[in-house]
């Protein structure tokens, strides 16, 4: 089922600068999308204007979906992680009618959050303090306050970003779970690991080229640990993958 169309989508933060142009994509319920590109490339603008963060005068963004079932881990969480908050305080901050009252959140809440911590294997871990969890850990613990509005797509910016790749694998393994009933939008550098999961890439620079993975990601394996996103393009050149996009 179609969530998302963008149609013609172009953006500028500064008049007469574009920061994306012409931009064209659609997501599923179903999909595993990444997108890549360079720095300043735009990836992180593409995710706010789906978010409704940023809006554009040019283009459009049609949902299906409200906003709340939309889940959304930001780029290097802002968490003081000497803030003496717990794990399940953090999942129950996502928690849309969650509010702290004079004796405590409400029993469903609290109840919606460990569930959400149990789904990202953080069982156990709900009275543990977010400095004192390892980075891996602590991106789960985002991943759950993410998943308690019960959403139809998670968009994850840089989940993986100094994690080990021990730790990325792991991320990506509880993405591609998550991803039996959710759909999953990544922004990542990690070419390699996401190789093995996503279904779709977007390279995003300025312009969008789309390509379907499903038949060619056996060909693209390589040994190595990291594959660099110009030997992935170069791979996927060769490989003749259809791109719905224009030049
Ligand atoms: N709030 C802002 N005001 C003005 N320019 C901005 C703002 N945010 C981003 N930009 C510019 O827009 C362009 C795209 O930035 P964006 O963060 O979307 O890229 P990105 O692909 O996510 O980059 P990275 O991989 O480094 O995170 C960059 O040139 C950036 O400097």
């Amino acid at each position: 089922m179609k969530i998302l169309e963008i149609k013609d989508l172009s953006f500028e933060y500064t008049k007469n600068i574009k920061v994306l142009e012409n931009i064209n994509l659609e997501i599923n319920s179903e999909d595993f999308l990444a997108i890549i590109g360079p720095n300043g490339g735009g990836k992180s603008t593409l995710l706010k204007l789906i978010l409704g963060l940023l809006k554009s005068k040019d283009g459009s963004i049609i949902k299906t979906l409200k906003n709340e079932q939309i889940g959304y881990v930001p780029q290097n969480t802002n968490l003081n992680t000497d803030f003496p908050i717990t794990a399940l305080e953090v999942v129950l901050m996502g928690h849309i009618t969650a509010k702290k009252r004079i004796f405590g959140y409400a029993k469903e809440d609290i109840s919606c959050a460990k569930y959400s911590l149990e789904q990202v294997g953080m069982k156990g871990f709900e009275n543990r303090k977010i400095g004192d969890l390892s980075g891996g850990q602590r991106q789960r613990v985002f991943i759950a306050r993410a998943l308690c509005s019960n959403p139809k797509v998670i968009l994850l910016d840089e989940p993986t970003a100094s994690i080990d790749v021990k730790g990325q694998n792991e991320i990506y393994e509880l993405l591609k779970q998550l991803n039996k009933d959710i759909c999953i939008v990544v922004v990542s550098h990690d070419i390699s690991v996401l190789l093995n999961y996503a279904k779709k890439v977007a390279h995003v620079n300025k312009n969008l080229v789309y390509h379907s993975l499903e038949n060619i990601q056996e060909n693209i394996k390589t040994t190595d640990e990291h594959l660099c996103e110009v030997e992935l393009l170069s791979a996927l050149g060769k490989t003749q993958v259809c791109c719905d996009h224009k030049h």
